[in-house]
């Protein structure tokens, strides 16, 4: 591999490292890792190591971060498709666990897609709290909802928007923001050889200026007192120690909170304020600041810095409470639902004609136990509900792909559920369900979207005087796959096309 890398990267590379160069090169020359990371949200860690018979190995820095062997294949397997894990590059878990974000907390990512530090946010959320997931390119952001309602996630909102628009709706609004900028891509090379030929030496300069946008437009919507984390996976200072250096000196109420080298992240080496160029008042705080190098740790490379905002701005006082935002529309139990009201921005358009509320709570009361969305506000786009996240602004203006849990539309005055809905749901949501176990033939048949022969008797109905037929909540080991629909010892298979196993 050494001999595919640019000769100006290693050049640069060289001024850089020095005496350690041989041990970096010598890395390119290692085999490559793998890495998947549990959905807590779905499954603690410890039961998933219980269920699963992959080979792991803990990352020493991402609490449900494991390696798995070479020649495995996880993504192929019913767990993958119950959203039990997410596969991940070992060091691009770090960014969003030193984020240390907290149940109900107000998240935002803002450069998300496909979606793995995003999952992995929402893995610490629990479901409480809000996530905000925006990516500027259209096509990667189909790629961020599919992973999205794979994890199963409830309380995301996802944007496709520049974050020039979204500065003002969410003005000091999150208390913690992922900033993962799009880069250069040079720790990269040993997994991806296509980027090392297509990179050029003026890529630092040039996503540099991108990334000195994306800090700034990011900082402007974190609260008071809230934690910032901005990362890259390249190793160019300009991209990295120079950006930071240059968002301390031009905002002062923010410091880097120390995670580089620190005693809890033995793995993470120091950041390199001395390979700035002179003239950055604060530069020196960028040793606070985290390298993951692929010669001194298991992974690729990758950079990390964790800002706080101090509180105040400009020796001002801290923010007391946090402003009281207007919300879209009033919580609501699936047995009530209602309308949104009018005017609730393209987030929440007005209901459609056929009393789809009716079907929706027909719906739920059919098919589900009390309270899977209950604590969120049901909004209308046409005949498609979502579950909204409460606390939102208005979102006039702003391209609003998912604005919450996508639970299903109306069609006849019925109402069909969502993949992402059966996702969403525990196996005890649903008021019938069956289960089978991961090695089953009839798991990888519903995967390829056969239809079932299912006796009455293997569905587990969880309230007296449920039939049987009607839409069965299909789960693997216990965990929801997708939906299918009973008759006379037949389960019809609902699994969408473009989520077959192949
Ligand atoms: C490093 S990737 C993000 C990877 C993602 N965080 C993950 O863990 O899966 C950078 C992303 O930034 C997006 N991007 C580029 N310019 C952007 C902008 N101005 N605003 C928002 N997103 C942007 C790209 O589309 C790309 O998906």
């Amino acid at each position: 591999m050494k001999q595919g890398l640019p000769e100006a990267f290693v050049q640069a590379m060289e001024a850089r490292l020095g005496a350690e160069m041989p041990a970096f090169l010598a890395s390119y020359d290692e085999e490559r890792l793998y890495g998947l990371r549990v959905n807590t949200w779905k499954v603690p860690v410890q039961a998933f190591l219980a269920l699963s018979e992959l080979e792991l190995r803990p990352v020493p820095w991402a609490e449900s971060g494991f390696y798995y062997k070479d020649g495995d294949r996880p993504g192929k397997h019913p767990h993958y498709h119950a959203g039990l894990y997410y596969i991940q590059e070992p060091s691009a878990m770090a960014p969003a666990e030193l984020l240390d974000v907290r149940p109900g907390d107000r998240v935002l990512d803002l450069c998300a897609a496909p979606g793995g530090k995003t999952t992995q946010l929402a893995s610490r959320l629990q479901g409480e709290g809000l996530l905000v997931a925006n990516d500027v390119h259209p096509d990667r952001v189909k790629a961020l909802v599919k992973n999205i309602e794979l994890s199963g996630i409830r309380n995301a909102v996802v944007l496709n928007e520049d974050p020039e628009k979204l500065e003002g709706p969410f003005e000091g609004f999150f208390d913690k923001i992922l900033v993962d900028t799009p880069c250069s891509g040079e720790g990269m090379f040993r997994k991806e050889v296509e980027m090392a030929k297509a990179w050029r030496p003026d890529w630092p300069e040039r996503y540099a200026a991108m990334q000195r946008v994306l800090l700034r437009q990011a900082a402007r919507m974190l609260k008071p007192g809230g934690t910032l984390a901005y990362s890259t996976c390249t190793f160019s200072q300009e991209e990295n120690e120079a950006m930071i250096a240059e968002f301390l000196d031009a905002n002062p109420w923010f410091e880097v909170v120390p995670v580089g080298g620190s005693a809890v992240h033995q793995e993470f080496a120091p950041g390199r304020p001395d390979w700035l160029p002179a003239g950055y008042a604060r530069g020196a705080e960028t040793a606070g600041t985290a390298r993951l190098w692929p010669h001194r740790l298991q992974g690729e490379g990758h950079y990390a810095a964790v800002l706080r905002h101090r509180g105040s701005v400009g020796g001002g006082t801290p923010a007391a409470a946090e402003p009281e935002r207007g919300l879209r529309v009033e919580p609501l139990r699936p047995r009530e639902a209602r309308p949104a009201r009018k005017g609730a921005g393209r987030a929440g358009a007005a209901a459609p004609a056929a009393d789809p509320l009716e079907a929706l709570g027909r719906f739920a009361a059919e098919q589900l136990a009390a309270g899977p969305y209950s604590g969120a506000a049901v909004v209308w786009r046409g005949e498609h509900a979502y579950a909204a996240p409460k606390a939102l602004p208005e979102l006039d203006g702003i391209r609003v792909i998912r604005p919450g849990w996508y639970l299903g539309s109306v069609a006849k005055q019925r109402f069909v559920p969502s993949h992402a809905l059966a996702m969403g749901l525990r196996a005890s949501d649903a008021l019938r369900s069956v289960s089978f176990a991961a090695a089953n033939p009839r798991t990888v048949k519903y995967l390829k979207g056969e239809t079932l022969e299912l006796a009455a008797d293997e569905l587990h109905i969880a309230q007296e005087g449920i039939q049987p037929k009607g839409f069965v909540l299909v789960c693997v080991d216990g965990f929801p796959v997708g939906w299918g629909r009973w008759q006379d010892g037949l389960l019809k298979n609902d699994y969408p096309p473009g989520w077959r196993w192949t």
